[in-house]
């Protein structure tokens, strides 16, 4: 029987991930043996620096990549929120399971409610798209930076560093938190989750049929179709970390309808807009062309600008 080395970052949700889809697979009945191969990768290490001043999201995914070329692992199971919108040559997302909520929790000292946290309180997060959304619903509130993975930050809100802290729902389902931790999910009106959150991405090479035609069999169609619209609208925004952007698609077996959302840094500029039809990837191309022309091209323009500078 072949041997599937499957490469994970050592993160306790990056582990829990893996094991849960590798479940997956057995049920599923394929034909391997699993073993999973933890890799440290950048994003790891720093923690201390605000993520989208270090290189964003290809950091938790570029030695993975490399492990995958190198054939030191078979396959990756990445969140797909992760993945950055290109994917290199040779690799592929072979298996894209159902998504979980895809909301992002807000969880508060004594579970004050988000609209009555008192004027000046301390939110914590990392997401320039959390905190922008946040303050064009509470400009009065002091956005604080947190990093660490989810035991971390929830260990810094209890230490009073902040009076609320934001997480993907998702993050801590996989996790085993109970629901009761959560003071309140962000609706998704409020508050646009980003591109592929709540959802995974099994990452392997092109080249492998016969992994490929067993991943297959897992891939949930309505994820697919969402994630398609969305993906395609984040690839033709062309952001970068630096720029709060947001979106999120539902499909409903007929019609897939998807939001976008650009602000500038300062949340001062917003835009945000809803396309419905049938091809996921036209609807992900219309949001992103409105927007565009709405003058969120003249935003990420600025903000790649001041970046080089
Ligand atoms: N940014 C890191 C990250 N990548 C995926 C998740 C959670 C799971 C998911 O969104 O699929 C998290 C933690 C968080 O944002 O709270």
């Amino acid at each position: 029987m072949r041997k599937i080395i499957v490469g994970s970052r050592r993160s306790k949700l990056a582990l829990t991930q893996t094991k849960w889809f590798i479940e997956q697979m057995k049920q599923a009945g394929a034909p391997f043996e699993f073993e999973v191969k933890e890799i440290v990768t950048k994003g790891d290490q720093i923690l201390d620096v605000m993520l989208s001043k270090v290189g964003g999201k290809g950091l938790f995914v570029k030695e993975i990549q490399q492990a995958l070329f190198d054939k030191e692992i078979d396959f990756a199971v990445h969140s797909m929120k992760d993945m950055p919108a290109v994917i290199p040559d040779g690799l592929t997302v072979g298996c894209i399971p159902k998504r979980v909520d895809p909301r992002d929790a807000y969880i508060a000292n004594d579970h004050v409610r988000f609209m009555d946290l008192p004027i000046g309180a301390v939110v914590g997060t990392s997401s320039l798209r959390r905190s922008s959304q946040l303050l064009m619903l509470r400009p009065d509130i002091e956005i604080k930076w947190i990093r660490g993975n989810i035991d971390t930050r929830l260990r810094k809100l209890r230490d009073g560093e902040f009076d609320a802290i934001l997480l993907a729902a998702a993050g801590l389902k996989r996790m085993g938190w109970d629901d009761n931790i959560v003071t309140e999910h962000l609706s998704l009106e409020d508050c646009i989750p980003a591109v592929g959150q709540g959802a995974l991405a099994i990452e392997c090479r092109e080249d492998d049929a016969e992994l490929l035609n067993e991943l297959a069999k897992l891939t949930d169609e309505k994820t697919w179709v969402e994630l398609q619209a969305e993906r395609t609208f984040l690839n033709e925004m062309d952001g970068s970390c630096q720029v709060p952007i947001g979106g999120f698609a539902t499909y409903d077996g007929n019609e897939v309808e998807m939001t976008g959302f650009i602000a500038s840094p300062d949340a001062i500029q917003v835009f945000r807009e809803t396309v419905k039809g049938t091809d996921p990837v036209a609807v992900g191309k219309e949001v992103s062309k409105i927007l565009r022309d709405q003058g969120a091209a003249e935003v990420i323009k600025k903000v790649k600008a001041e970046m080089d500078a």
